[in-house]
């Protein structure tokens, strides 16, 4: 089996719907007749590849298409300057890009932005969900315990006015509970990524400007998401606290939660091997 590289699984694809027209990019890996939809998170220089390399190939050698979709804003996709809901704009979008690519019903797996996004998109067009897997988001809300906007999104936010490699591994470093698994490859790859998109660093400030609340709070309408969901959290996660994945817990009516120790914001990425098995565990049960 030849394995799929960014570069071999890229494609575009314009979308239509309602309000929007624009281009998106995605990857498109493996076949099968079940797809599990990726949707990264919101940080600069972020793209489904970026976000989910070391979680493609698990899920397409046991027999999944995967889509990864970088959402409006974002990597290879069109720019644009979101004045609302953002994680209602990445429902849309991804409900065009469904529409394009013909699939009825996916499972989507969403980190953070793609979190809220994937709950924004079960709420909208439930008939489309098969199951939904959040890693560190779900829901936009204050936390209780931890001041907001927490350390990790204050960083984020300092990286997008001021998009430098100083300010790019202060952001990381905080991203993770371990920091000596980040290596400087990572760190050039997603400085390269972050610069060669101006456009979206720029919008991304213009949108938090025109509201600061870009991800809003779908705690009251939690219980209406009838589908199976994995909630997964770190620990240490700072920059969406582990209570946001407690509010998950309480308001899905179909979630259950695993919280790995010795983990922060990405899941999927520092825990990738425990990570891959429990999601193909709950996808195919
Ligand atoms: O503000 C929020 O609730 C979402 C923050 C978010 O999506 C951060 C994600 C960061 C990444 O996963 C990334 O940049 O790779």
């Amino acid at each position: 089996m030849t394995h799929a590289t960014e570069a071999s699984s890229s494609r575009f694809v314009r979308i239509q719907a309602d309000d929007l027209d624009l281009q998106l990019h995605y990857n498109d890996v493996g076949e099968g007749a079940e797809t599990v939809v990726m949707l990264h998170g919101s940080g600069p220089g972020a793209s489904g590849w970026a976000n989910f390399n070391r979680n493609i190939e698990p899920l397409t050698a046991a027999g999944y298409r995967v889509i990864l979709m970088d959402c409006p804003g974002w990597s290879k996709s069109d720019p644009i300057v979101c004045r609302g809901s953002r994680s209602d704009l990445n429902a849309r979008a991804l409900k065009g890009l469904l529409d394009a690519l013909d699939l009825d019903r996916v499972h989507i797996l969403g980190n953070s932005m793609g979190g809220h996004s994937a709950v924004a998109f079960a709420l909208g067009n439930p008939q489309r969900v098969g199951k939904l897997v959040l890693m560190g988001g779900g829901t936009g809300g204050a936390s209780p315990f931890v001041p907001m906007p927490t350390e990790g999104i204050k960083l984020l936010n300092g990286l997008y006015r001021e998009p430098t490699i100083d300010n790019l591994k202060k952001m990381m470093n905080v991203f993770v509970h371990d920091a000596s698994s980040l290596t400087e490859e990572l760190f050039q790859t997603r400085l390269d990524n972050m610069l060669a998109r101006r456009d979206h660093l720029e919008n991304f400030v213009a949108s938090l400007a025109a509201n600061p609340k870009q991800f809003p709070d779908f705690g009251p309408r939690l219980h209406e998401i009838s589908a199976q969901t994995l909630v997964i959290w770190g620990r240490e996660d700072r920059f969406v606290p582990m209570d946001a994945g407690l509010r998950l817990l309480a308001g899905l009516p179909n979630a259950q939660l695993h919280v790995f120790n010795r983990c922060g914001h990405w899941a999927q990425w520092e825990h990738a091997d425990a990570f891959n098995r429990m999601v193909l565990d709950f996808l195919s049960h």
